[in-house]
């Protein structure tokens, strides 16, 4: 499948989709070290992708989403941004609501 098309579907199918380096536990880059810990802080489920094992898609999105960084967070199909954003969120309180928001209903 074109890798825009693979990078489209996940992002439709994840209200809440991190792209980041590495995975939640074992995080591979400080930026995504903050922002995987903003994200879990709020307690909602989320998808996640590691572009390190993922060539295409680290030299893709950026071109998808005209954001030339990861970590990226994407909720309910946007682009909502990288390390500073979603940290700077996180601290005004933003993140949470937008979050359980997002998230699907138990
Ligand atoms: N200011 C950025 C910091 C993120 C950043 O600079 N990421 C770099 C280093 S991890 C990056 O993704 N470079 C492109 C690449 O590694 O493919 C943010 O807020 O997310
Ligand atoms: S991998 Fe070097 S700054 Fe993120």
């Amino acid at each position: 499948m074109d890798i825009m098309q693979v990078i489209k579907d996940q992002i439709e199918n994840n209200d809440i989709l991190l792209y980041m380096k590495g995975s939640p536990n074992q995080p591979l880059c400080g930026f995504s070290a903050r922002t995987v810990q903003a994200v879990m802080d709020c307690g909602q489920k989320f998808a996640y992708v590691d572009v390190l094992s993922n060539p295409d898609i680290r030299s893709n999105l950026p071109l998808y989403g005209n954001w030339p960084t990861f970590p990226q967070l994407w909720v309910k199909g946007e682009l909502v941004g990288g390390c500073d954003i979603i940290t700077e969120m996180h601290e005004k309180g933003e993140l949470k609501p937008l979050l359980e928001e997002a998230a699907p209903a138990e």
